[in-house]
């Protein structure tokens, strides 16, 4: 789909300078060495005063609606990213995260409802950049650019410092590619040049579609780590991604969409808590006694692997004060949580818009 203002050449640089955009394209090419992640210190962003709309830095949707022909891609949509946490956005294929993302963005316009920046919609910020950076992988390339040439592009149409451009590309470790054309760079390289771009400006606000694709393992420590600093520094960050135990790692809070709608908007800790029931993995040896003690005690009890029993809605204090008491040998006592990715299926089985006829998991968790 096209953004409104990208019909011609002209309005194509014009929605680029206000909004970078990075299509990822496979190319076998290695990546360069790291350049450290000392971007912030050096870059710290001003600390917000009272009364400087700019610097309140949630994003808020109001009833955030949007159609395209008889779909709804977004369904009154109401919440708010807060600053000073990495805020994990998740929903199966079809969801409406990158619609939301480009409502807020201003790439798209809104059925119904509002999108706005510190209280303000996108479109009416001076210097967008300044104010939030995004990575949506999607849209055109510019592969005849070289990765400085389109940096400092977008950085005199925002009025960032040249100086900038040099930071940014070390502490992407793109610097040895500065100077080599976007179309010859590997996924992962151009992922880098749009997370580039999206820290031009120093923003408060950081939109970030799937950061993670593409990037080798030393990039995913490194983006994890990138994520946490900037939600310490203050900022806010939102962060799509289908790599749920990815996400674990580096998410404080989460928000789940399902056919558009809002289907959780809370701490990761309480989704969890939520999403995951307490159960305990047991080893003992005397499983017969122990099982027919924690049944009379009301458990619920299935067999694991190994003759260990799985003991649901208990914890392993309490498990192991019953087997205490029955003078049952503990050999192995374990709480067990499921993961972020099976809480998250148990709570999207319902909503998922397109997901294998031979399985009931949702596309959208390939390659997690
Ligand atoms: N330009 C468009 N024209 C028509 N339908 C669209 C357009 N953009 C998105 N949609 C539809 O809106 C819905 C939400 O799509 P969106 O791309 O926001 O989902 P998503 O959560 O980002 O999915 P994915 O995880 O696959 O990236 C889908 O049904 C999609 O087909």
């Amino acid at each position: 789909m096209q953004p409104a203002g990208v019909g011609d050449r002209a309005g194509q640089r014009r929605q680029e300078a206000r909004h970078p955009v990075i299509v990822a394209e496979p190319d076998p090419a290695g990546l360069p060495p790291y350049g450290g992640d000392d971007l912030l210190r050096r870059g710290a962003r001003r600390p917000a005063r009272p009364g400087d709309a700019e610097a309140m830095t949630s994003i808020d949707l109001k009833d955030l609606t949007k159609e395209y022909g008889g779909t709804r891609a977004v369904d009154r949509l109401t919440l708010s990213v807060e600053p000073g946490r990495v805020t994990g956005f998740l929903g199966p294929n079809g969801a409406g995260k990158s619609a939301t993302m480009r409502l807020v963005l201003g790439l798209d316009r809104a059925t119904a409802g509002t999108a706005t920046v510190g209280g303000r919609p996108y479109a009416t910020l001076r210097e967008p950049l300044r104010t939030v950076g995004a990575l949506l992988d999607a849209q055109a390339a510019h592969g005849s650019r070289t990765a400085r040439d389109h940096l400092r592009f977008l950085a005199v149409s925002n009025r960032i410092p040249a100086r900038r451009v040099d930071e940014v590309l070390r502490d992407t470790g793109l610097a040895p590619a500065a100077r080599r054309r976007v179309r010859t760079f590997s996924l992962g390289m151009r992922q880098r040049l749009g997370i580039a771009a999206a820290l031009l400006g120093d923003p408060a606000v950081l939109l970030l579609d799937e950061p993670v694709n593409g990037l080798d393992p030393e990039g995913i420590v490194w983006i994890r780590e990138l994520l946490r600093r900037l939600a310490r520094e203050g900022r806010t960050v939102l962060v799509s991604s289908h790599l749920m135990n990815e996400t674990a790692t580096f998410a404080d809070h989460l928000v789940v969409l399902g056919r558009g709608r809002l289907l959780a908007d809370l701490p990761m800790r309480d989704f969890l808590d939520r999403h995951s029931p307490a159960r305990v993995r047991v080893r003992s040896g005397d499983p017969a006694r122990l099982r027919a003690a924690l049944r009379a005690a009301g458990h619920t009890i299935a067999d694991g692997d190994d003759g260990r029993l799985i003991v649901h809605g208990a914890d392993a204090g309490l498990v192991g004060a019953l087997a205490a008491r029955e003078g049952v040998t503990v050999l192995e006592l374990a709480d067990e949580r499921a993961s972020l990715e099976q809480a998250y299926l148990a709570l999207t089985a319902e909503e998922t818009e397109y997901s294998a006829a031979v399985s009931a998991a949702p596309t959208g968790l390939q390659g997690a």
